[in-house]
């Protein structure tokens, strides 16, 4: 093919979910390298205007590429032993207060070398992709020092380079108090402003930066502090808030124009109003609610009421969301937080999207001029995908254009 022609691609008569709305009639899509060139009804398709073009599939439900906009993919250790003491009466906070939780996974990842990391977290991603996800953010925070932050930011970089994935990393340096600053909690918050930030920008290892706003992490004072630094950075900002309790953490973050707060069960209408104004994005994280056998509802009605974008994502880690399967999450999302199978869609597509910054590319859609992120599933209705938790329906998963369902791809140079 000569350099400047691109490859163009076909899907017919597919049943389609442009990242909002499932459209009313059959449509055909059409790819031009990597970009959607047409979205266009089958009866206005003209044939001749896809003679040159690859047919790539008949039939089934088209929908943007899943966005999971809120991971800890990266980690050493195991928390099973956590678990099973939570089943046993012990509560999350509590574990965390005697030094368990966050820190438990703290040591072991700081025990593991960055190539270690990547191959245990390498397994985790291609779960990912297995479902449909062509775009994830990956968080650092089980480092808590400059070099073992940076570590994971690089494993993070690695893993997008390797698999046929959009990788966005997020610093959290301010995810816990490690045992070396136990006595000394600003301390910590200045090692995170003034140095880890600092490098992560210099390396250009980090998209945004994020921050634990809460009793058994940080003050909303101190997170202010952590947002002030990433601004001087350029670094865009977002939050873990109101997860466990209400400290008004999601609207500081608000107030300083976070792409998103993220948690919210005790979020109150006061923050519900900050994140409208801010435009702010509420990520919901059912997987954590289920997890930790949470009661306490994210104010899902609200926030509808409001405007606000919600987005849905694994959250997976190994601690409080061991779960790497995003369409349980879209089920769990319908199920536990009363999202409607569209809505909870729209979340792990084009509102995800929009909680990592990256619908001004109109990630996420299915619209002309959008990346070439699809995903075509062997179901016969979008609420299929909500409804039942059913591994193995992804026909087909294209990224940036190119077929690859599997994780595999032609660039990846890996050994292992
Ligand atoms: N809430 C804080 N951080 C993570 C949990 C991390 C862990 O338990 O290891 C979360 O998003 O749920
Ligand atoms: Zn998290």
């Amino acid at each position: 093919m000569p350099a400047n022609s691109k490859q163009r691609l076909v899907w017919h008569d597919v049943t389609l979910f442009d990242g909002h709305d499932t459209l009313p009639q059959p449509m055909a899509v059409i790819v031009a390298g990597d970009t959607i060139e047409r979205v266009v009804p089958m009866r206005e398709l003209d044939p001749n205007e896809t003679a040159d073009c690859q047919p790539l599939g008949q039939g089934g439900v088209m929908t943007p590429g899943l966005v999971d906009c809120h991971t800890h993919l990266v980690f050493g250790g195991s928390r099973a032993d956590e678990f099973e003491r939570r089943l046993e009466g012990a509560s999350y906070e509590e574990i965390a207060r005697r030094g368990g939780g966050i820190l438990s996974t703290v040591r072991a990842t700081r025990e593991a070398s960055e190539a270690q990391l990547f191959s245990l977290a390498r397994p985790r991603l291609e779960a990912l992709l297995r479902e449909g996800v062509t775009t994830v953010e990956i968080k650092s925070g089980y480092g808590l020092s400059v070099d073992d932050e940076l570590k994971m930011l690089r494993v993070a970089r690695r893993l997008g380079e390797t698999l046929p994935v959009r990788v966005m990393t997020t610093l959290l340096g301010a995810h816990a108090l490690p045992p070396e600053y136990r006595e000394d909690s600003d301390g910590y918050i200045d090692l995170v402003c003034r140095e880890m930030i600092p490098a992560a920008a210099a390396e250009g290892l980090a998209d945004a930066v994020d921050v634990f706003c809460e009793k058994i992490a940080f003050s909303v004072a101190q997170c202010e502090r952590v947002f002030e630094a990433a601004e001087a950075h350029g670094l865009p900002i977002k939050a873990h808030a109101e997860q466990l309790s209400n400290l008004g953490g999601s609207a500081m973050a608000a107030r300083h124009g976070a792409l998103s707060a993220d948690h919210i069960e005790y979020l109150d209408e006061a923050g519900v109003a900050a994140l409208r104004e801010a435009g702010s994005v509420a990520v919901l994280l059912p997987g954590a609610f289920h997890t930790l056998r949470e009661t306490q509802l994210p104010p899902i009605a609200a926030l509808r009421e409001a405007g606000v974008p919600m987005a849905i994502a694994t959250d997976a880690n190994p601690g409080s969301s061991p779960l790497f399967m995003p369409t349980l999450m879209l089920n769990f999302a319908c199920t536990l937080f009363r999202l409607t199978p569209r809505e909870a869609l729209a979340g792990m597509t084009a509102h995800g999207a929009r909680a990592l910054g990256l619908h001004t590319r109109q990630l996420g859609r299915i619209v002309p001029g959008a990346p070439a992120d699809l995903c075509l599933w062997d179901i016969g209705s979008p609420a299929e995908l909500a409804y039942a938790v059913q591994p193995g329906r992804l026909r087909q998963r294209i990224f940036q254009g190119q077929r690859s369902l599997h994780g595999e791809s032609s660039h990846d140079q890996t050994q292992h």
